[in-house]
């Protein structure tokens, strides 16, 4: 048992000094939240993290004095609105995490959040510009296709606007599209890596199995697109009027600030899909897609092509950006409107 403990003991020192080459700041905006609560807790987890800081309207300061015993070497602190706790919370932040925001309910739709969550991402963004200008930030709050797009516009109107800075977390449609191919092909989910492109949303959501040589079709197919594109839709349903995805999201969430961390403390060749200012679809009027993209100390690195797909996955691709383009122009006049 001691033993054991010993090793675990050596390895977590072996793992945090191999990576903590930098002070690693890490905000999370709705800390106390369904998301919030055990992306924080892994976060505490990760020795790549030198400080964690939780910020929620409610309960900030509670989540943080319970992961703060946590025997990691990271530093833990909760704050609320009183007192400049936003701006406590964000000031240093090399990574900045957004579940703040309400969760769907059955029979909504994620477009359905937008009223409620577009103004909670709109005022959280305006605190980033101010407190923390240069830090990282991760858009978990839904709709992503349009909560993105809102914070770039208020970036923009702050004159901070960095693109290679701002990413919609999509991670979570990758992460379930490798875990169903594995259930129904048998194998093992940690092999699988399905790329999955677009946006994060019903049609807007493109898995690519063709591209890790898959062929499935028919029926098969369908349902495997169904699944990827409505995975969000199961666990609404599944807890009945209780919230969406947290636990899985939490873990997705933890993965993408993990490879960004990864990144800028210098290994190379990570490479993730995520929601981001991107060339690929400019010209249609799309300023924002989700590709693999290639992560690096400075955010975006590079942003890859979409690369061959298929006949049906073009088809997938084409409903896609007609869906798209309405969300993001529904945050970029939100903002118009509402600055
Ligand atoms: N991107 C994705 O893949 C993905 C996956 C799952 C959920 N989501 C979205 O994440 C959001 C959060 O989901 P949840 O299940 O954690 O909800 P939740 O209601 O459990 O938690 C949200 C938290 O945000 C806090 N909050 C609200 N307004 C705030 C503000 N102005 N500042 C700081 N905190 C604030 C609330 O107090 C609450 O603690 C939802 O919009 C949900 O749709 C996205
Ligand atoms: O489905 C939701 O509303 C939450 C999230 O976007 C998900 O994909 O699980």
């Amino acid at each position: 048992m001691l033993a054991s403990r010993q090793i675990f003991n050596a390895c977590q020192r072996r793992a945090f000094s191999a990576s903590a080459r930098q002070a690693s700041k890490v905000t999370v905006l709705g800390g106390a939240g369904g998301i919030g609560q055990p992306l924080s807790l892994l976060m505490k987890l990760n020795p790549r993290v030198t400080e964690l800081a939780l910020y929620d309207i409610k309960g900030g300061p509670g989540v943080a004095a319970d992961i703060g015993h946590i025997n990691t070497k990271s530093v833990v602190t909760g704050y609320q609105p009183d007192a400049d706790g936003l701006k406590k919370a964000l000031t240093g932040a090399e990574i900045v995490l957004v579940p703040a925001g309400v969760p769907r309910k059955p029979g909504m739709t994620r477009d359905d959040l937008f009223n409620t969550n577009a103004s909670i991402v709109r005022d959280l963004a305006k605190a980033c510009a101010d407190a923390c200008p240069d830090a990282n930030i991760l858009v978990i709050s839904n709709p992503v296709n349009s909560t993105v797009p809102i914070c770039a516009e208020i970036f923009k109107s702050k004159g901070i606007y960095n693109p290679k800075r701002l990413f919609g977390v999509t991670t979570l449609d990758v992460v379930r599209a490798s875990r169903f191919i594995s259930q129904h092909k048998g194998t093992d989910p940690a092999d699988e890596n399905i790329t999955v492109i677009g946006g994060h949303s019903g049609a807007t959501i493109v898995p690519l199995l063709s591209q890790s040589g898959y062929s499935l079709s028919g029926k098969d197919l369908d349902d495997f697109v169904y699944r990827v594109q409505f995975g969000g839709d199961e666990v609404v349903k599944a807890k009945d009027g209780a919230g969406s995805a947290t636990l899985s999201m939490a873990m997705a969430g933890a993965r993408f600030a993990e490879s960004l961390l990864k990144a800028a403390q210098g290994q190379k060749g990570v490479v993730e899909p995520t929601f981001v200012d991107s060339p690929l679809y400019k010209d249609q009027g799309i300023d924002f897609f989700s590709s693999k993209v290639e992560l690096g100390p400075n955010g975006v690195e590079k942003i890859h092509e979409v690369g061959k797909i298929t006949p049906e996955e073009q088809k997938l691709l084409d409903a896609c950006l007609v869906d798209l383009k309405k969300n993001i122009a529904k945050g970029v006049e939100f903002v118009k409107q509402n600055p």
